[in-house]
This record gives C-alpha cells, sequence and structure tokens, in this order.
C-alpha cells in the first residue's frame, strides 16, 4: 500500500495542495503535526518520482522533539546495522571497567576487527586512557583598515582585562560553558580569534557558537570592529587541519596498550616485530609520502561507528580521523601500541544524543546525559572512543602485517 492509501480525507486534501505548489512541503506543518507532515511528504515524493518510501516510514523517536531540534523537512529514517564489540578493559581517569562497544555500521569486518583489537588489549590488562587538553573552539574573523588597527586591536585581545571582560560576557550566555583561552591569529589585516571553551557534557557547537557572538558584540561595542564571520574558519570546524592536529579541539586524548608477544601470535596471527614494521612504513611512512594530516590506518571508521551510534556530529569524523598510531617494541618483546588523538569532539547531552536509539547507545557504555560532575561523562566518552580507536588499529594493522585484509573483506564483507 503506498503512503496516499493510507492518508485521511483531510490529509488527501493537504496532499492536493503539495501537488499543486499551494503549500511547500516545509510550510505543512502549519496544517499537520510533526508526523502527519512526514507522512504527507512521504506521500508527496512518492507521487512526483513514482518510488515506495515505505522502509523509511519505520522509526520509534519522538517525531515532535526530532523535528524541532534535529531536523528539517522530516520524512522518516534511515537504518544503519548496529553492531558490538567487547569487552574492552579501559583504565581511563574518567572511564574505568570493562565495556561493550557500539558500532553502527554497513562495511563487513569492522565490528569483528574491533572486536579482535578489544579482546587481545584486554587480555593484556586493558588501554590506559588519558586526556590531555579540552577545548571546544570558534574562530570568529575581524577585518581591519590599516596594520597599525590591526597591531592595535591584537594588543588589546592580549590584554589580561579584556579576557576578563570576554569571559564574563561569554560565560553569561550559558550554564554549563566556560571561555578559558583567547588566541589571536593574525593574516594581513585580518584577525582570527581562536575562542576555546570547556563545554562540560555537550559536545558544545551551538553553545559556544553562541557565547562566541556575545564576544563579537562586545568587541563591536568597545572597539567600533564589526565581525566579517562568526566562523573565520580557523576554529575548525568539520574541515582536515593542521590546526586542529596541533592545538587540538574538543579533547586530547591517548590510549596506549602493551600486548604479549604471545597474545599477538595468537590472536593477530602476526608478531609484534611484524607490527611494527608495518605500522612504521605504512602508517607513518606512507601517511608521510601521502601528505596525510592523520597518522594512522582507519580511526576514521571507528569514530564514525561509535558517532553514528551513540548521537554524535558525524561530520566530526573529520577531526576524528588526525590521529598519530604508534608502535614500538618493549625490551620484553611486548608491542606498545598507542594511538593519540587531538581531536575527540563528543558529547553526551545535546546535538543528537537525546534519540532514543542513540541514548540507548550511551546507556550501554553508562555515560548518558550529564555526568554527576559536570564534564565527566563527555570525558569518560572520550576515553572510551580513543580505547575504540586503539583496538581497531592494532587489529587492522595485525591483519595487514599477516596479510589478511583482502582475505578477511572477502569472507565478512561481500
Ligand atoms: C576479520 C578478522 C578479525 C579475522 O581475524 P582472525 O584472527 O583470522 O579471526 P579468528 O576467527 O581467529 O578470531 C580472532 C578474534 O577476532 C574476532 N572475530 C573474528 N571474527 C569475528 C566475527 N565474525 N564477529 C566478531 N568477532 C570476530 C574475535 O575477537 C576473535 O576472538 P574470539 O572471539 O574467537 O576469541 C581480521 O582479519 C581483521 O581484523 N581484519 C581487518 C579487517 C578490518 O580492520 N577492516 C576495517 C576496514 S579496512 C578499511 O576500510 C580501511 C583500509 C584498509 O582501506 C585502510 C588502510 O589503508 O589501511
Ligand atoms: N551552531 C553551530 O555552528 C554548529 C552546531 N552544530 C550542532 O550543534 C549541536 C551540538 O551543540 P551543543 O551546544 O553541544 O548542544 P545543544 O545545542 O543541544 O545544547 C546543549 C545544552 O545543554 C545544556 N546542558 C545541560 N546539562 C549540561 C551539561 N552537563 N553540560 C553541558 N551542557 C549542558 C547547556 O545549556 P546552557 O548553555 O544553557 O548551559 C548546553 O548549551 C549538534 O546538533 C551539532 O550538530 C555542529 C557544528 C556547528
Amino acid at each position: 500500500m503506498s503512503t496516499t492509501d493510507k492518508l485521511t480525507a483531510d490529509e488527501k486534501a493537504l496532499l492536493e495542495k503539495m501537488i499543486s505548489g499551494e503549500v511547500s512541503l516545509r510550510k505543512i506543518e502549519e496544517y499537520a503535526d510533526k508526523d502527519g507532515s512526514a507522512k504527507l511528504r512521504r506521500a508527496y515524493l512518492e507521487a512526483n518520482k513514482n518510488i515506495s518510501l515505505d522502509h523509511v516510514s519505520t522509526y520509534t523517536f519522538d517525531t515532535e522533539t526530532v523535528a524541532k531540534k534535529n531536523i528539517e523537512n522530516l520524512i522518516g529514517a534511515v537504518q544503519i546495522p548496529l553492531g558490538v564489540a567487547g569487552e574492552i578493559t579501559i583504565k581511563g581517569d574518567y572511564a574505568k571497567g570493562n565495556y561493550y562497544l557500539p558500532l553502527a555500521t554497513t562495511e563487513g569486518a569492522l565490528v569483528a576487527s574491533v572486536n579482535r583489537g578489544c579482546s587481545i588489549i584486554t587480555k593484556s590488562g586493558g588501554a590506559t586512557v588519558r586526556v590531555f587538553k579540552n577545548q571546544m573552539t570558534r574562530a570568529p574573523v575581524f577585518k581591519f583598515n590599516s596594520l597599525e588597527e590591526t597591531k592595535d586591536f591584537y594588543d588589546w585581545v592580549l590584554l589580561p582585562e579584556t579576557f576578563d571582560k570576554m569571559k564574563k560576557t561569554a560565560d553569561a550566555t550559558t550554564r554549563f560553558g566556560e571561555l578559558l583561552e583567547v588566541q589571536p591569529f593574525v593574516s594581513g589585516n585580518n584577525v582570527h580569534l581562536r575562542l576555546g571553551f570547556d563545554t562540560k557534557d555537550a559536545m558544545g557547537m551551538n553553545m559556544i557558537t553562541i557565547a562566541s557572538e556575545a564576544i563579537t558584540k562586545l568587541i563591536a561595542d568597545e572597539k567600533g570592529v564589526p565581525c566579517v564571520s562568526l566562523s573565520g574558519n580557523m576554529c575548525t570546524d568539520k574541515k582536515p587541519t593542521a590546526i586542529n592536529a596541533i592545538l587540538g579541539r574538543g579533547k586530547t586524548v591517548v590510549a596506549e596498550a602493551r600486548l604479549k608477544a604471545s597474545f599477538v601470535q595468537e590472536t593477530l596471527k602476526c608478531t609484534p616485530e611484524s607490527m611494527f614494521d608495518a605500522n612504521y612504513r605504512k602508517n607513518l611512512l606512507g601517511s608521510m609520502r601521502a601528505g596525510a594530516l592523520g597518522f594512522n590506518a582507519h580511526a576514521a571508521n571507528i569514530v564514525a561507528a561509535i558517532f553514528l551510534a551513540c548521537g554524535q556530529d558525524p561530520a566530526h569524523v573529520v577531526e576524528g580521523s588526525l590521529c598519530i598510531t604508534e608502535m614500538d617494541l618493549a625490551d620484553n618483546g611486548d608491542l606498545i601500541c598507542s594511538v593519540t588523538m587531538p581531536a575527540v569532539e563528543v558529547g553526551t547531552v545535546g546535538g543528537g544524543t537525546s534519540i532514543a536509539t542513540q541514548q540507548e547507545c550511551l546507556k550501554l557504555l553508562g555515560v548518558a546525559g550529564a555526568g554527576a560532575v559536570p564534564g565527566e561523562n563527555a570525558l569518560a566518552l572520550s576515553e572510551i572512543v580513543t580505547a575504540a580507536v586503539l583496538a581497531g588499529e592494532i587489529s587492522l594493522v595485525a591483519a595487514q602485517a599477516a596479510g589478511h585484509l583482502a582475505r578477511a573483506h572477502a569472507q565478512l564483507g561481500r
């Protein structure tokens, strides 16, 4: 049965108005509730394109909330298979214990691979994880008429009293966010202000965009300088950049595991030496020769899968891919593996985190919602994501060292 067949007489009359162009897809919400509007849009598209949208019509989330906060022109939902890897033992400052990792993907072999990484990490005593920096950034850009004005503004920004004023202004826009740092960057007669915030349990981009706008208004009032763009791209949001790789964005996190040689042989079917060699020539030399910003095998794979499962902004996989994977041989023959993730941008409140399926995945990790101490749930999630990346890196480097990559994907991925 097509969606049109399921419409009431009133809804059919509305559909006619959509087809005639009297009511646009966007404006249909003035005549129907969010669920009804989604249904009418599907009926319109089915008629217009002569297709069926039966499968996208199945979802369980609360349409009123989702259509208000998460999406416009809602027509339904797509389904991504969800798997689980683990348990993995994590020894972080915030994530402590054994975790099952929810991974949403369509790439066969990915969950098996992370699962294998979790298995060897856990057998070897777990992954130690530490957060080194925690600042979400927004960088508005200001234009000046002369170099004298540019330098005057730059110097003013660096005054401690200017920071105090900016902090008071920014912090007044949010109950949880806190301005931590203002870094000016100059190019000709332009100044980019990279504003760094602690956003507690929120990933924080809406929060700090509002706070940053308040700072631009303060600057307009105090210095008479209008802001050219609230984001001047030195933030840098959702683009691969050296500034994020060097200075960090969101959480900067490192995870490490020491793998016993006997476990490497047994679980990964190769040796510490072959993994060291593969990592050096592939992740370090190969990435360098390619001009990469991320020196890893597939950090983005794991970040994407866990982000989709847990309601994170999928575009932040770009920053998640800025990972350096290291493998070193210890004197006793163990393999010391680590991943350094400069920009893990995660939250446990806000964005897509409250959608029912994503909430369940966050609950599986024990980090849903606000932390008992604000910020601690998001910090725990950043440690979990980084440990998961370590598991994926160990398994994939091992598969390539053992010559098993094509075989694995032939067996599990097609
Ligand atoms: C596929 C494996 C794991 C087989 O690995 P194996 O060692 O031959 O498998 P095994 O049957 O001996 O099992 C070993 C462990 O692997 C796990 N495991 C094994 N099978 C499953 C399964 N079905 N479901 C869940 N877990 C599984 C599980 O932990 C198991 O332990 P056990 O539970 O038996 O004690 C391995 O060959 C592997 O990890 N290959 C790498 C695959 C991979 O990482 N793919 C990711 C995408 S590659 C890509 O997109 C990026 C790329 C490659 O282009 C990037 C680049 O340039 O490098
Ligand atoms: N605006 C933009 O330019 C961009 C937006 N995005 C989108 O932004 C969204 C995420 O923004 P984000 O600001 O994280 O989320 P939300 O806009 O959903 O806001 C989260 C709010 O939750 C409140 N809050 C309640 N408890 C806590 C707590 N424990 N810790 C922190 N905050 C808490 C805060 O309110 P209060 O501030 O009052 O304290 C906070 O601002 C995503 O949908 C993402 O896709 C992504 C990139 C850019």
